[in-house]
């Protein structure tokens, strides 16, 4: 890809520069190849009915108004109206084989898009904007579709006309035809021209209204930040600017089309007029008929605006080889992580001999987006199957950043992750994913009801199931109070619950998917005194018997855990139970005088809050 917004995309696709990038949609037109037939058979149909009409005009003249035989009037009148109907049927055929075919294909697309998308690593929406995305998929795949559904059918058959009459012109008039043919390049001359820079500016016209998507969809998203702040009419004059960006490409692109079409239809009527004087003068002295002039004229007006067309419809095609070069870039970005290559997950227990179940293995880890700042530095860290660790440190210590790469979101530049020994990349993805559940620590909720959020790792459970994993989860009782029960409506992202409720609904999900490890990103919203002790309980629940890594803040896990690993920027500084770690790591012990505002010491344990006190019996 060739634009400014996009160079930081990582595919390496060069930038093709002309119509034959329309070529890439042949893939997606192959499995449709009768309606193509059907399509191409109608468009010739049409095309040879069309050009055959001038013949009709040319007896019309020559055999009726000039023999003056009112019964070879009638005849050549029956023949251009049959030939009508045999145009309609031909064009009504050709208008709906097209326009569903360009439907279809867009609908293919629109598939193939979303579904490989879906699978990409996900630093790829780091360095591409979502809304760009949405608009490869929305306006992009539109415009195809009028390509597809028009425009090419529309080239088509303008090419088949000027093709068709510059033949029959040949045999009609030599003479008259060099003309035309003389005159021919002169129209195509500003085609290409004016083309170029429609282009051009088509494609910068479709980054800027992406970029309008995009600050918009932002904006939308936190509105009430922006409310929140009072900045709305600042916000207002932002999406101003860019929009007026977008209509100023626009204009220039609209401007650069309009010229072209001008200078088409003057070059074009120029010509026609012409032709109709040499024409003219040649039946007057008798070299050729009035029929023959009908038709020629007739034939050349048919060439003129077939060549007209295809000068508009050029435009539009240039307009889409931008989007089809977006689209097939997209569709060419392979996935650093592959979804589906790799073993499954076979055996996950450790067994008797105490190989730990998970292992960071000198782990040396960049952002794609940060090459040279170490998110995590030779990290050496395991944990035994069904024990639970967990990892304390200051904010932007490397905490999420071990979850993201134990989920494989990222692989690591240096070192392994073991499962039951086996390096994590040698399995496939989908299975070791369905080995872990993550409760976030902002929860993700789709927009729709109770059943479908919580059953979202575990699609076939059954309703019994799901109230279970609710109960355990401590959300049953405020589910049941919800206007429509386990049928509510959550809202978008969730958002007609409260933070505890969320994160309870998020709890149950895990439950549910009951996976052989649990990764923990406790949240530091505070939540109130009840609603915590209730997200305690169904951590409780969700943990036992489980392997668990947690991100903890809460006092009762790092008192629970039976290890605490403390890293501090990217690096791991310390390792043990909460007793030893106060003495052995300074840092430790900051982070634990500053997070419960009083030194602790184990038997201190029962002036803390309420959630701790449940939690630490
Ligand atoms: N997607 C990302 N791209 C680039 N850098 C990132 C990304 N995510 C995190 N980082 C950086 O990596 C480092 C570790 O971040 P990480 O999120 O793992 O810290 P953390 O210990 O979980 O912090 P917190 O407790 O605040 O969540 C930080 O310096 C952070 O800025």
């Amino acid at each position: 890809m060739s634009n400014d917004s996009d160079s930081n995309t990582d595919n390496t696709t060069k930038s093709p520069r002309s119509l034959s990038v329309l070529f890439h949609l042949w893939q997606f037109m192959r499995p449709y190849k009768g309606t193509l037939w059907g399509a191409g058979i109608a468009l010739v149909l049409t095309a040879g009915i069309t050009l055959s009409i001038g013949q009709g005009v040319r007896i019309l003249i020559d055999e009726g108004f000039v023999a003056q035989s009112t019964e070879a009037l009638t005849q050549a009148v029956f023949v251009i109206i049959g030939l009508s109907l045999l145009m309609a049927i031909g064009t009504y055929t050709r208008f709906y084989l097209v326009s569903w075919l360009g439907e279809r294909v867009t609908a293919d697309l629109r598939k193939a898009v979303f579904n490989h998308i879906i699978t990409l690593h996900p630093s790829y929406f780091e360095t591409n904007r979502s809304g760009e995305i949405m608009s490869r998929l929305t306006t992009d795949t539109t415009l195809l579709q009028n390509i597809i559904g028009s425009s090419f059918s529309m080239a088509l058959r303008s090419s088949l006309t000027f093709i068709g009459a510059l033949i029959l012109l040949l045999v009609t008039n030599l003479k008259l035809s060099l003309i035309v043919l003389l005159g021919v390049p002169l129209v195509l001359a500003p085609i290409l021209l004016y083309g170029r820079r429609v282009r051009k500016l088509s494609k910068a016209s479709q980054d800027s209204i992406a970029d309008v998507g995009s600050y918009a969809g932002e904006i939308i998203q936190h509105i009430k930040t922006v409310q929140s702040y009072t900045r709305e009419s600042h916000e207002q004059q932002a999406f101003g600017k860019e929009v007026e960006t977008a209509f100023d490409v626009a204009r220039r692109r609209v401007r650069q089309r309009a010229m072209l079409i001008a200078t088409v239809i003057l070059l074009v009527f120029g010509a026609i007029t012409g032709l109709l004087w040499v024409g003219g003068n040649d039946m007057l002295a008798g070299r050729m008929t009035g029929g023959d002039l009908g038709a020629f004229v007739f034939y050349a007006i048919m060439m003129a605006s077939a060549v007209a067309t295809i000068s508009e419809v050029y435009g539009e095609l240039q307009r889409a080889t931008g989007a089809t070069e977006r689209l097939i870039a997209l569709l060419q970005v392979d996935s650093l992580i592959p979804f589906d290559q790799g073993q499954k997950v076979r055996n996950v227990d450790s067994g008797d001999d105490q190989e730990a179940l998970l292992a960071f293995e000198d782990i040396q880890f960049c952002y794609p987006s940060r090459p040279e700042q170490p998110a995590l530095q030779h990290l050496n860290l395991s944990i035994a199957e069904g024990q639970s660790l967990a990892l304390v440190g200051p904010s932007g210590a490397g905490k999420s950043t071990l979850f993201e790469l134990l989920q494989r979101f990222y692989d690591p530049d240096q070192g392994a992750i073991t499962l039951a020994g086996t390096d994590i990349r040698e399995l496939s993805t989908e299975s070791l994913r369905q080995q872990l559940a993550v409760v976030p620590q902002q929860p993700a909720l789709f927009t729709a009801d109770v059943w479908y959020n919580i059953r979202y790792g575990k699609p076939d459970a059954t309703d019994e199931e799901v109230i279970a994993a609710a109960k355990a989860a401590h959300a049953h009782d405020f589910i049941e109070k919800l206007p429509d029960g386990y049928n509510s409506h959550l809202g978008e992202q969730g958002a007609r619950l409260s933070g505890g409720q969320k994160q309870r609904i998020a709890i149950a999900r895990a439950i549910l998917k009951d996976p052989k490890i649990l990764l923990l990103d406790e949240a530091t919203s505070a939540l109130d005194a009840e609603s915590e002790y209730h997200v305690q309980q169904a951590l409780e629940t969700l943990m036992q018997n489980r392997t668990t890594l947690i991100i903890a803040h809460r006092l009762a896990t790092i008192l629970h855990a039976d290890q605490i690993a403390v890293l501090d920027h990217g690096k791991l500084i310390a390792q043990g139970k909460h007793s030893e770690l106060l003495e052995s790591s300074p840092l430790y012990k900051r982070l634990a005088d500053l997070q419960f505002q009083e030194p602790i010491v184990p038997d201190a344990v029962s002036a803390a809050p309420a959630a701790t006190a449940a939690a630490t019996d």
